[in-house]
């Protein structure tokens, strides 16, 4: 039926390297313009890890224009992936901190596996840092904004079942039932005529992306300013090395 699995494997843990999101940006553009695919399930070959979310060693110690590359480099995986014509499903086989969350949320649909150790959620303040304001309207348009506003604030990571109670996967199957229940719903999905579904999904999230594509270049030096701090290097660092010291 024309689907695509794209499997992040960028051990131990997926994060988001400025490398893994250039190749994920090119093999989206490849198959967007490959007319025999319709969907991607999106998936981790790392087992019990969806994704880490952003490499937090792109964002620590490195120059202003490493920050600036990478930054852009986020924006446009999320614009790629929020914006696609293709039926994305998150087949979510892992825990899925910060931008591993948001990686499903671009997503149409959500299946998680029903592990208690497969948290999601966005727990950007708990680092000391503050997720942008797309990645807010992401969660907002997923599970509402009191569900958000709260979730954001103290940085929550949702277990399977509460993350299925506020709204922010649509199922949650037993673990080895994860990809066989992505493509039954993605035969949901294709059923739609593709037309139809494509543009209704730009007239529900096309406005939000349009807010970040009119002000990206702002959003680079919100971002450069608010990175370039001491105080947010200090937390990035400190939280780095509670993260290394966890084994010793
Ligand atoms: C005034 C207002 C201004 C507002 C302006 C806004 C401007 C923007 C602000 C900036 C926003 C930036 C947004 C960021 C979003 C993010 O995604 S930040 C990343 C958040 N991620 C996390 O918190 C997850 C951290 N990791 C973990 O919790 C665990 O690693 C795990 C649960 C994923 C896996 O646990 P486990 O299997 O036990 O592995 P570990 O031993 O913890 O880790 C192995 C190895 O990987 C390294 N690592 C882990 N996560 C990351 C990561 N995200 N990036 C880089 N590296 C990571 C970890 O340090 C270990 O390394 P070593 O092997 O010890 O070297």
């Amino acid at each position: 039926m024309g689907v695509a699995v794209i499997k992040l494997k960028n051990p131990p843990v997926n994060s988001l390297s400025l490398e893994v999101l250039t190749e994920f940006v090119i093999s989206l553009e490849k198959l967007e313009n490959d007319k025999t695919f319709r969907g991607v399930i999106v998936t981790s070959d790392c087992p019990g890890i969806f994704s880490a979310g952003l490499d937090l060693t792109e964002m620590c110690g490195k120059s202003q224009a490493h920050y600036a590359e990478y930054w852009r480099a986020v924006q446009e995986l999320w614009l790629r992936l929020y914006l696609s014509n293709l039926v994305l499903i998150a087949a979510i086989n892992g825990v899925s901190p910060a931008g591993g969350c948001l990686m499903s949320l671009t997503c149409d649909y959500r299946v998680l596996a029903d592990n208690p150790k497969y948290n999601m959620g966005l727990n950007e303040t708990l680092l000391g840092i503050v997720a942008p304001s797309w990645f807010k309207d992401t969660l907002v348009n997923t599970v509402g904004h009191r569900t958000a506003e709260r979730a954001l604030q103290l940085g929550l990571l949702f277990p399977p079942a509460e993350a299925l109670r506020v709204g922010m996967v649509d199922q949650v199957v037993p673990e080895d039932q994860v990809h066989s229940t992505a493509l039954s719903v993605m035969a949901q999905w294709l059923a739609v005529p593709d037309h139809a579904r494509q543009l209704t999904k730009n007239l529900m999230r096309k406005p939000t992306a349009d807010r970040l594509v009119k002000q990206r270049d702002a959003d680079i030096q919100y971002f450069l300013r608010f990175i370039s701090r001491d105080s947010i290097q200090k937390s990035l660092r400190v939280y780095l090395d509670k993260l290394r010291q966890k084994k010793g």
